[in-house]
């Protein structure tokens, strides 16, 4: 099979190559690294990863292999930012000025702003509007390494705005990132509206309708004091396994409403936020493999004091994965680099675990833990090339973005210095 790439003489080839699997406890800090690595792809696909020497030995190039030198640098995989509210209209820039003054993200919410604040917005703009802002985040996240995201709805809070966040995603998946959608529906109860009517409402009507115009792949439901309940988030997140929606869970991010416990009844493929999750809720996530999304920006955004309990995760063996949250109130931030760097600095993981959670978790905290990740033979060539020589450097060098290349299914998306690589 003719190779299109080669990517040659990497410092560090962080291949992250493993068992097929959400890593855990000791195995959240293997990142299986070549030294003057390499990696070969064709046709989008990797086919062969090891020492510079061994596949400059083995493989058929030729004068169309295009090559990358990779002196000095570090390669990793496209990072994953398994949680992100990405479709939305306008901002909240004047509520960040409001909680310097002392006011919490929950009265804000509590007082018709907030998320409410966006979904009156978010209706009223149109799909191409839509489309255009996600399309400039997309090309942000790009930039800072992000190759594969998971987005929610729930800026709509009807069936039309819903389904046209829906789409949206749709219309972007692949294009070229990699975008899993979720229907988050259960974001809010609707300003005026009987909380169980509308949860009614989601299950008879909502739930089944979107599932049956293939919009989403995940249900998710924000399960906190004053939104909706354990009985209530249960009731959804069920309703949506009955249409063959996978479920996940904004869980316990201001106070413990047993929403850790909650996604390991339901067998959700992640539990997210957990700033306040229990010790049992922490212990059912481990024995049921829920992943625990951290979201570290979430709370330096917001200004909290503490962050989720990351190390006491590990000890117990429930795997960690990483996302921005990227979404107008809670964290507006598309660097999923920038993460690792809270991640390290706040949560107390270590660089490499770091880089497992933003990498190949990631990729099974979306569901694509079978194509994406890792640098492994069979898998999707998405790789970044970072100006660093040592892996840590990555969250170490906080706020400054060391990307240099990202490439994805084995074309150039982006490179720092614009330039593109010449063939052999
Ligand atoms: N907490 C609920 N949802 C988002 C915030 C959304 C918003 O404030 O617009 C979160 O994950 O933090
Ligand atoms: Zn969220």
């Amino acid at each position: 099979m003719p190779v299109d790439l080669l990517v040659r003489n990497a410092r560090q080839l962080v291949s992250l190559a493993g068992p097929a699997a959400p890593r855990a406890g000791l195995l959240q800090s293997e990142l299986s690294i070549i030294e003057d690595g390499a990696v070969a792809v064709s046709e989008g696909r990797i086919v062969a990863v090891g020492s510079t020497e061994e596949l400059l030995r083995k493989l058929p190039l030729d004068g169309r292999t295009i090559q990358i030198d990779a002196a000095g640098l570090v390669v990793t995989p496209g990072l994953v930012d398994s949680h992100t509210h990405l479709v939305f209209a306008g901002t909240r820039v004047a509520e960040f000025d409001l909680r310097a003054q002392g006011a919490t993200y929950g009265q804000i919410l509590a007082a018709g702003g907030g998320i409410y604040d966006t979904v009156r917005r978010t209706r009223a703009a149109d799909a191409a509007q839509l489309l255009a802002t996600a399309r400039r985040h997309l090309g942000s996240m790009a930039r800072f390494g992000t190759t594969a995201l998971e987005a929610k709805s729930g800026y709509g809070l009807d069936l039309e705005t819903e389904c046209r966040q829906l789409a949206v995603l749709m219309e972007l998946d692949g294009q070229p990132l990699d975008i899993a959608p979720t229907f988050l529906g259960a974001h809010a109860v609707p300003s005026g509206a009987d909380p169980e009517s509308y949860v009614e409402w989601l299950c008879e009507a909502a739930i089944p309708e979107v599932a049956r115009r293939g919009l989403a792949r995940f249900c998710d439901v924000f399960c906190e004091a004053g939104v909706f309940t354990p009985e209530q988030s249960e009731r959804i997140l069920r309703t949506g396994m009955a249409h063959s929606l996978r479920p996940r869970v904004h869980a316990d991010e201001l106070h413990d409403t047993g929403g850790a416990s909650l996604a390991a009844r339901v067998g959700a493929i992640s539990a997210d936020h957990l700033h306040c999750a229990s010790e049992v809720g922490l212990v059912q996530m481990a024995a049921a493999g829920v992943i625990a999304v951290l979201l570290p920006g979430t709370a330096v955004f917001l200004g909290l004091k503490t962050q989720a309990p990351a190390r006491r995760m590990i000890e117990l063996g429930v795997p960690l994965a990483l996302g921005t949250d990227f979404n107008p109130g809670s964290c507006y931030c598309e660097s999923l680099a920038l993460v690792m760097s809270f991640a390290v600095s706040q949560c107390r993981l270590t660089a490499a675990e770091a880089l497992v959670a933003a990498t190949i978790n990631g990729a099974y905290a979306v569901g694509l833990g079978e194509r994406l990740g890792s640098l492994e033979v069979g898998k999707q060539a998405d790789l970044v090339i970072w100006d660093a020589d040592d892996y840590r450097l990555i969250p170490y060098h906080m706020g400054t973005s060391l990307v240099r290349t990202v490439l994805k299914r084995g074309q150039i998306l982006y490179s720092s210095n614009g330039s593109s690589p010449c063939p052999s």
